[in-house]
């Protein structure tokens, strides 16, 4: 494997993202190397061979920065879905996350429209970032390498989903959006949206009751 020309870096201000191995040897030692850490490997593969692997700008950083592979500009309100050049494979038991960057949220208006975009440990093909620019007079224009969100990898639990008659109590019952006050809600819990739904805010009833 010969080493790309041009690389795009994934953090221009970040040090060098981690290297990328070129030999079984090189592969075997950083996977050792990254258990080791108690770091999750993810493999990646570069469709787009100008593009860095996934990099955390700062070491603390929950996020790995993604860039777009294509020139893109995004008019008031207009939203587009930009290629990374990534593929990943992560181990069972994991997924990763396509959040927006505060940054570009922040100063431009520029997020996900689906936050977070959920890629599934089965995904095999390119990740992709759904876009929008929300502001409402300015069109940006992102250029390739751009950094345009960024990839969190969380373990995720696989739920096992039982049928039951009733739920257990609990204090928030099914109180919804805005049943805890705030934003013009002023009659408390039971107020939001979900409340008078069978099985309503604040009752009482007991343990779960599974289905006869
Ligand atoms: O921001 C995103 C979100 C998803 N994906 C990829 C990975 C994910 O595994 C796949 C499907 O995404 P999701 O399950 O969210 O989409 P869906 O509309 O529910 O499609 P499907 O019916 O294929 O599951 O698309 C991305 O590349 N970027």
């Amino acid at each position: 494997m010969t080493a790309p020309d041009q690389t795009i870096p994934a953090a221009p201000q970040a040090p060098a993202g981690p290297a990328v191995p070129e030999t079984v040897a090189e592969t075997v030692a950083v996977a050792t190397e990254t258990v080791a850490a108690g770091r999750v490997e993810v493999l990646v593969r570069r469709l787009d061979r100008a593009v860095a692997p996934p990099a955390y700008a700062q070491p603390s950083d929950a996020g790995a920065d993604l860039v777009t592979t294509q020139d893109v500009t995004l008019a008031p309100g207009e939203r587009a879905v930009v290629g990374t050049g990534l593929a990943i494979a992560l181990p069972a038991g994991y997924a990763a996350f396509v959040h927006p960057r505060s940054g570009l949220a922040a100063r431009h208006g520029v997020t996900v429209v689906n936050a977070p975009g959920t890629v599934d440990a089965g995904y095999r093909g390119e990740i992709k970032v759904v876009l929008i620019n929300t502001d409402r007079s300015d069109p940006i224009t992102l250029r390739r390498g751009d950094r345009i969100a960024q990839l969190v990898v969380q373990r995720v639990e696989h739920a096992v989903f039982r049928d039951v008659d009733e739920l257990p109590a609990s204090v928030r019952g099914s109180g919804g959006f805005g049943s805890t006050g705030g934003f013009g809600s002023t009659e408390g819990p039971g107020a939001g949206v979900g409340a008078g739904t069978p099985g309503g805010a604040g009752r009482e009833s007991g343990g779960v009751r599974p289905r006869a």
